[in-house]
């Protein structure tokens, strides 16, 4: 197990405090996921773009995929394979952006 992943009780904390993603598990690690709704498809693409402008300044790049009026996050570290604080902050960065996206 790499010696980054966020504890049981950090993640436990991070969902009570952030209702809307939820952990999910498989043979590759944890992962974070969260589905965001948007007014209208070019708003869901703008906060990809958005997203995408974030991962490349933090190194630390989401799993997106885009539907009619959503967009779906999937957050893992590949080097770790799970979740690390990079995840948590990730979170947060996408849950900002979307406020300016909705
Ligand atoms: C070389 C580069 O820094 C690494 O490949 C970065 C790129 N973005 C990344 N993103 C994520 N989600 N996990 C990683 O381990 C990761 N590693």
């Amino acid at each position: 197990m790499s010696k980054d992943l966020v504890s049981p009780d950090a993640m436990e904390a991070f969902l009570k405090a952030h209702p809307d993603w939820v952990a999910q598990g498989d043979a590759h690690g944890l992962t974070l996921r969260r589905r965001y709704v948007f007014s209208a498809y070019p708003r869901g693409l703008g906060f990809v773009v958005a997203a995408a402008e974030h991962a490349e300044k933090v190194d630390h790049h989401p799993d997106l995929t885009l539907g009619y009026r959503w967009v779906v996050a999937v957050l893992t570290t590949h080097v770790s394979l799970g979740v690390t604080q990079r995840d948590l902050d990730l979170a947060e960065a996408l849950d900002r952006l979307y406020q300016e996206h909705i």
